[in-house]
């Protein structure tokens, strides 16, 4: 899987952890940045992620800011995106279960990195369920196309 992940200054350090993890497990990513943690804005670095994830570049991405929400809100502004905020391993699976998310946002200031780590494990090796979930998730895709 071609994975991309970011971060703001809120996220830098969780980002750098989950990047070694991501190396564990031989998982192929590109980091978006930010490389330092000098205050940046996180709509720029969760925008450029969204975009590559929608456009086909990458299969998922993952964005961490400080709580997770800001990078969250920015994230599923971009058409096909359905980013989901989890700081517990059961909605972790579940987003991706039922929810076929294909960014998932953590916060730094919020979880450990031990949390992290599992969620992000158990956020990759969950495949969507498909069955009644397919025409739910098309729903919410279908919201997109009535926005003008
Ligand atoms: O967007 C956020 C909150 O919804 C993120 O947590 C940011 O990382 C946070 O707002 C950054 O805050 P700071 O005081 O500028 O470090």
């Amino acid at each position: 899987m071609k994975l991309a992940i970011g971060s703001d200054h809120g996220g830098f350090r969780l980002k750098e952890e989950i990047k070694a993890l991501l190396t564990e497990l031989q998982v192929d990513s590109h980091d978006f940045g930010t490389y330092t943690a000098e205050s940046v804005d996180y709509p720029d670095i969760a925008c450029q992620i969204a975009q590559a994830v929608a456009g086909g570049e990458y299969e998922r991405g993952i964005i961490i800011c400080g709580t997770g929400i800001g990078v969250n809100i920015a994230a599923n502004k971009v058409k096909g995106i359905r980013a989901a905020l989890c700081h517990d391993v059961f909605s972790a699976r579940m987003a991706r279960e039922h929810n076929d998310a294909n960014i998932l946002n953590l916060g730094e200031r919020v979880i450990g990195a031990g949390l992290a780590r599992m969620i992000v494990e158990m956020w990759l090796r969950t495949e969507f369920a498909g069955g009644r979930h397919t025409c739910r998730v098309e729903k919410i895709m279908d919201l997109e196309k009535a926005q003008k």
